[in-house]
């Protein structure tokens, strides 16, 4: 079958172009020179460009037609990549006014990893003319190709099976040098198309990092653009994606993660176009939920959430489905592969909020049964990794797990707080937050954080040797005003203060009326103590203290020792 613009062509032009199908080229020349002359001569008889795509074997693929200016190549997608990344495929084809690679040219050479790229100029005789050929280089860091100018097509002395044997190798021995292949896990190009400061942009990409770890991927490399208009189709510009392409091809990616939301039509095109996996941050986030989450509760509820997140992203083709349900992104609702459709998806939903609701029930007696216990509880929030589960520990010498890795509580932890006196309190460890919480799972954990409204105080938690940490506390704030939390009953806590200058800690905790701690150093905590005894029991303080408030004062030493248990 004939490729591209045929309509207008006479008959014995259309079998002349199929003919051309029964040739094959000598495995060592690029093209022969007669099939050379038989493509410039044909092309200037039906006044448009001809191209072929061409396999290492000789054997001709695809006879394309275009215009007088350009061919569209068709979907290679069915050859895959070598090794290397070369897709063992070539383009020759003629230009008509001999005018060199133009752009698409070599946008086509790099986007579909094509071995190489040539163009025959046609001489006003019909003759092959000038040979112009472009090939990727095999360099590590940037996308580099070479381009050779040949005045006369029969100057080319190219040893075409030697050539591709080589640079094939190249290119392989690249790959393998400066990767381990034999590590399975997922290898993953971070990509942030933002139109935000550098800063911001900078600190997103560092926590997308750590979203990126804590998911267990290898990140390769980061790209970052920041471009004044946003690219509708793949949100980055097209120049952008070449070169991400190119180094995700260097570098042996597997995945591409963005780090701003992609709506469904992004995620298949830009997946269409790189032959890779794509997420963008919210699944990243719910896939590190899906592996997280322990409690019957938490796994419906993330499973909840990423159904709800997949059924919008199911229109269209299978190829968008299996690249969203394949590897990372596959976790979690188990059952679902390529052919499961929507509705299912909508009856599994319907399913498990019913379940979800069986379960609040349970939750809610437990709520009470705490209540009518009648002990003030306590409850830890705050961005993840804060040191929340740490600090929780702590003060009642148990061993929820903790582990430098993001969102390692997705389940909420109670435990007992005894202070002297025989007093009492509750304290319950949360799921972390994190800035730009995705919509679906702020509702799919609303059941648990509902908790949040039991609380009789909230001790916001914040990693204060994190640099970003304003931040982290307007994200978490604003997910609490986002739950109807009231700010009557928080109380600021900075933590990690053993990573931070002494000097500056009271200064920083006055300006923000915060109680300092080292979730890792019980000495540490007898103002946070203090203040959680004035907030319960002030009538004791008073005879502690005399009657000051504490807040200002975050400079005192302990007054307070841990509570023995
Ligand atoms: N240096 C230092 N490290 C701390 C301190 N508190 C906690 N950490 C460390 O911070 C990391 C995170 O602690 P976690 O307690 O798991 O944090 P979290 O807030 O519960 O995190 P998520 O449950 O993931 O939201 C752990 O490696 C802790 O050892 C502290 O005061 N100083
Ligand atoms: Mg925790």
């Amino acid at each position: 079958m004939i490729e591209g613009k045929t309509s207008g062509l006479k008959a014995g032009q259309i079998k002349a172009l199929e003919r051309i199908y029964r040739r094959k080229v000598p495995a060592n020349e690029l093209i022969s020179a007669d099939l050379a002359r038989y493509l410039t001569e044909l092309s200037r008889d039906i006044e448009r460009q001809i191209g072929l795509i061409i396999d290492r074997a000789g054997v001709i693929h695809h006879v394309i037609v275009g215009d007088d200016r350009e061919i569209v190549i068709p979907d290679l997608s069915r050859f895959g990549l070598g090794r290397s990344g070369l897709r063992g495929l070539r383009c020759v084809h003629t230009h008509l006014k001999q005018e060199p690679l133009n752009q698409d040219d070599i946008a086509d050479l790099e986007l579909l990893r094509l071995d190489l790229m040539a163009a025959i100029g046609v001489c006003d005789d019909g003759l092959p003319g000038p040979l112009i050929y472009a090939h990727l280089l095999p360099t590590a860091d940037k996308a580099q190709i070479e381009t050779i100018h040949l005045s006369d097509f029969h100057r080319l002395k190219l040893d075409f099976s030697a050539f591709i044997q080589a640079l094939d190798q190249e290119m392989e021995g690249l790959v393998a040098e400066t990767i381990d292949l034999s590590d399975g896990r997922e290898r993953a190009l971070l990509i942030s198309v933002a139109q935000t400061g550098r800063e911001a942009v900078d600190a997103s990409m560092a926590e997308l990092e750590e979203l990126a770890r804590t998911a267990n991927l290898v990140v390769i490399d980061r790209v970052i653009q920041r471009p004044r208009q946003l690219n509708p189709r793949y949100l980055v510009g097209s120049g952008k994606l070449r070169e991400i392409i190119i180094r995700a091809l260097q570098q042996r990616a597997t995945l591409l993660v963005f780090d701003q939301d992609l709506n469904p039509n992004q995620i298949r095109s830009i997946s269409e176009i790189t032959e890779m996996k794509v997420i963008d941050r919210t699944q990243l986030i719910l896939d590190i939920f899906a592996r997280r989450a322990q409690s019957r509760d938490g796994k419906v509820q993330v499973e909840l959430a990423q159904l709800k997140y997949i059924l919008p992203r199911l229109t269209g083709k299978g190829t968008a489905m299996s690249r969203l349900m394949g590897g990372i992104g596959g976790r979690g609702p188990g059952e679902t592969k390529i052919e499961i459709d929507r509705r299912r998806i909508r009856d599994k939903i319907r399913r498990l909020e019913k379940q979800l609701d069986e379960l609040g029930r349970g939750r809610v007696q437990r709520r009470q049964k705490r209540i009518r216990a009648g002990l003030p509880i306590v409850s830890i929030v705050g961005y993840t990794n804060a040191g929340k589960s740490t600090l929780l520990n702590a003060l009642t010498q148990s061993d929820v797990f903790t582990e430098d890795l993001l969102f390692a509580t997705l389940d909420t932890a109670t435990r007992r707080l005894r202070f002297p006196l025989d007093r009492e309190v509750i304290i319950t460890d949360t799921v972390g937050f994190i800035r730009d919480l995705p919509e679906s799972l702020i509702g799919a954990f609303k059941a648990t954080l509902e908790e949040l409204e039991d609380a009789d105080l909230l001790l916001h938690l914040v990693d204060l040797s994190n640099p970003g940490y304003q931040q982290q506390i307007r994200a978490v704030e604003k997910i609490l005003a986002d739950l109807n939390l009231g700010t009557s009953k928080l109380l600021l806590v900075f933590n990690k203060t053993d990573q931070v200058s002494k000097e500056e800690l009271p200064h920083i905790c006055r300006r923000f009326n915060a109680i300092p701690v080292c979730a890792i150093d019980r000495s540490s905590f007898g103002p946070l103590l203090d203040e959680m005894q004035r907030r319960f029991w002030p009538e004791e303080m008073l005879t502690a203290d005399d009657g000051e408030s504490n807040e200002q004062d975050d400079s005192a030493p302990a007054k307070n020792q841990p509570p023995a248990l």
